[in-house]
């Protein structure tokens, strides 16, 4: 069930005010107050709906998986404008990732929350899990990027500015641009083995095509082109370092463990660039990991890959409960 905050007066990053912007979020597992919080922050296309029949990530949370849905109240914000809530944004580049993590700071203030134990987050989720914990060093326990970074790299700017053309552009914007997207999601072997150039008779396309096409299809209909908009934006916001570079100060601070994980095929958050996150860190931090995931499917992997997720989890999730 969806609830509703309501965050007054806010001042975006770029000095934009808002009156009143609505922050939508949903809770699962153990009532609030009564267990660890587990904090999920969704990616692109994603939403609260992180457990039950139709939650995105339910094969890694629920009753009895990885993260014990009788064991920790999970807590999810949706990032207002994805218009999942209804809620969407016309000027959607005042906003950032730097803005969203405040505005989901400030649903926890107003929730009276004022102790994580996880806050994880896959992809943009990752980004805002990387943002939040710099703003609030001492909040959580663990912090768990999977297939992120605390910054967009020039790659994601290139990819995203392509999307954003499209967007803006194409006469049939969603789909076109989701098209693109799937493939910078997956890998060259990733297609390979789900279809080997196969093409159903009679048909004049290779199945590939009507793969791509029914993702474009299935987004246009789920998904508001200004929320599209919003989301491949807030991609090219991340920096943890507001532009100064300087990641080690502004990480070094944070006191929880921090979990990186990334895939080995990823091409859209490379791995080598976590890694390079991770080993510069670690100079100055006891408490950071960096866990890989094998897998074909590149970016994608942290929604298909759920048996090494839980895997590389389960140490957090089930050894402790209060450090
Ligand atoms: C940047 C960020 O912040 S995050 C970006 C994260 N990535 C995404 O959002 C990409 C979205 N990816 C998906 O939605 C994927 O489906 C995943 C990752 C959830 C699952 O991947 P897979 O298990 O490989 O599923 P797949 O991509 O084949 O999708 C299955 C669907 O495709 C359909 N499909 C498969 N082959 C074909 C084909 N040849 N023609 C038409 N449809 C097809 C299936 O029927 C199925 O349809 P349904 O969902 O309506 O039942």
């Amino acid at each position: 069930m969806l609830n509703f905050l309501k965050i007054e007066q806010f001042k975006t990053h770029n000095s934009s005010v808002y009156d009143s912007i609505p922050l939508s979020y949903e809770t699962f597992g153990c009532p609030m107050g009564t267990a660890p919080i587990v904090l999920v922050n969704h990616a692109l296309t994603g939403n609260s709906s992180v457990v039950g029949e139709q939650g995105w990530w339910k094969d890694l949370i629920g009753e009895g998986k990885c993260i014990d849905t009788n064991e920790y109240s999970i807590l999810a914000f949706n990032i207002p404008g994805n218009g999942y809530d209804g809620f969407l944004i016309d000027n959607y580049e005042n906003f950032s990732v730097f803005d969203i993590a405040r505005l989901f700071l400030k649903g926890l203030e107003l929730l009276d929350i004022d102790s994580i134990f996880a806050v994880i987050g896959g992809s943009l989720g990752g980004n805002v899990t990387w943002q939040m914990a710099v703003l609030r060093p001492e909040l959580m326990n663990h912090i768990i990027p999977i297939a992120s970074d605390w910054k967009a790299t020039d790659w994601i700017l290139a990819q995203c500015r392509i999307q954003k053309q499209l967007l803006e552009n194409s006469s049939n914007p969603l789909q076109d641009a989701r098209m693109h997207a799937m493939t910078f999601y997956r890998t060259p072997q990733s297609l390979t083995a789900k279809f080997d150039r196969s093409k159903r008779e009679g048909s004049s396309n290779y199945d590939v095509e009507n793969w791509l096409k029914s993702h474009g299809e299935k987004l246009e209909k789920r998904f508001h082109l200004k929320a599209y908009k919003l989301m491949n934006h807030l991609l090219m916001t991340a920096d943890v370092t507001d532009g100064t570079r300087n990641f080690i100060d502004s990480a070094k601070r944070i006191k929880g463990a921090i979990h990186l994980i990334g895939i080995d095929s990823d091409h859209f958050y490379l791995n080598e660039e976590i890694i390079n996150s991770y080993l510069a860190l670690s100079e100055f931090k006891n408490n950071i990991s960096f866990s890989e995931i094998n897998s074909i499917h590149g970016h994608d992997g942290f929604l298909i890959e759920f048996e090494q997720l839980s895997k590389i989890l389960k140490h957090i999730f089930q050894l402790e409960h209060t450090t």
